[in-house]
């Protein structure tokens, strides 16, 4: 996991080697400050980190700061249910279809019957993109045709799984429309439908980021959070980037957890992101 870990931060570290290439026990304040900014730590949140920092610092006092960051106000409770649902929320392009297919393979391999739903029915490609990898990973999937209501696709997938006694539910959602208030609409519309075919789903509101955008994300994810709440992220593409540090921004401008990072385009390709072991494997990069 480690060197994992290690690899999908390659580009990260290459970054914090152009600005600090040795080594050391203690660094200068305002080094840390550069390399920081380097791994695209956005500018306030750098001021925050180093403030009650000594002029020079160790990886302890280095530790303690950065993962100050990940003490999040709420934390999102397990739930039991049965079957779970889970919708999974963002713009084109961040990663949604493959980010589902990562999770259905996890929980595939961990035992769980898992049903997928294709609710982006605003574009066909998303329908048979997703359907191709419901197919790949021998996963039944509930679709309809390209402009039909999603949220027909919610409730028939609720109560097939119900039916059928599955234990996860992935729902795709369209990452846009002709407007914003569309789009909007429809979500609250498929999250009402759900909780209607099983009481408190959606289980999980999961919203995608992709990690190639660094900070310049973290609007797009606001728009997505005020529009219907958001439980938790997941950072795709953190293997092709060196703005590893934004995954600092992100968790401090949005107060959510992160579940999961994307670390290449396959369906195993998905890691559980723990805060600790992220902060390590960055400052592997900088202390002895
Ligand atoms: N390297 C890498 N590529 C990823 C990762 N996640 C997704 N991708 C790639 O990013 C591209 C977009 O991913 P999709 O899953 O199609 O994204 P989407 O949000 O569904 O986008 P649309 O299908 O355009 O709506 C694809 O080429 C994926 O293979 C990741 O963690 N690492």
């Amino acid at each position: 996991m480690f060197n994992l870990l290690k690899k999908v931060l390659g580009k990260t570290s290459d970054a914090i080697k152009d600005v600090a290439p040795t080594k050391r026990k203690v660094i200068p304040k305002d080094e840390f400050e550069d390399i920081l900014l380097e791994a695209d730590v956005h500018y306030e949140l750098v001021e925050k980190i180093l403030t009650g920092l000594p002029d020079k610092i160790n990886r302890i006092q280095a530790f303690n700061s950065l993962i100050s960051v990940f003490q999040y106000k709420a934390d999102f409770k397990e739930s039991d249910a049965k079957p779970f649902v889970e919708m999974i929320i963002g713009v084109n392009g961040a990663g949604k279809t493959t980010t589902i297919s990562k999770l259905a393979y996890r929980y595939k391999q961990a035992g769980k019957k898992v049903m997928l739903g294709a609710g982006d029915t605003f574009r066909a490609a998303a329908i048979e993109q997703l359907t191709r990898w419901a197919d790949k990973l021998e996963i039944p999937i509930i679709a309809t045709q390209q402009g039909h209501d999603p949220s027909a696709v919610v409730f028939d997938a609720i109560e097939s799984a119900k039916a059928k006694g599955f234990d996860n539910i992935i729902i795709d959602t369209a990452g846009r429309l002709h407007t914003q208030t569309n789009l909007s609409e429809e979500l609250k519309k498929m999250i009402r439908v759900a909780g209607k075919a099983l009481d408190g789903a959606p289980h999980r509101k999961m919203l995608i980021l992709d990690g190639t955008q660094g900070s310049s994300s973290i609007n797009q994810a606001k728009a997505f959070n005020d529009m219907i709440g958001v439980d938790g992220i997941i950072i795709t593409k953190l293997d092709g980037t060196a703005k590893g540090g934004s995954v600092f921004s992100i968790a401090d401008e949005l107060k959510l957890p992160i579940f999961y990072i994307g670390t290449g385009e396959q369906p195993q390709d998905l890691i559980q992101f723990k805060a600790n072991e992220y902060i390590n494997t960055i400052l592997d990069e900088i202390f002895i």
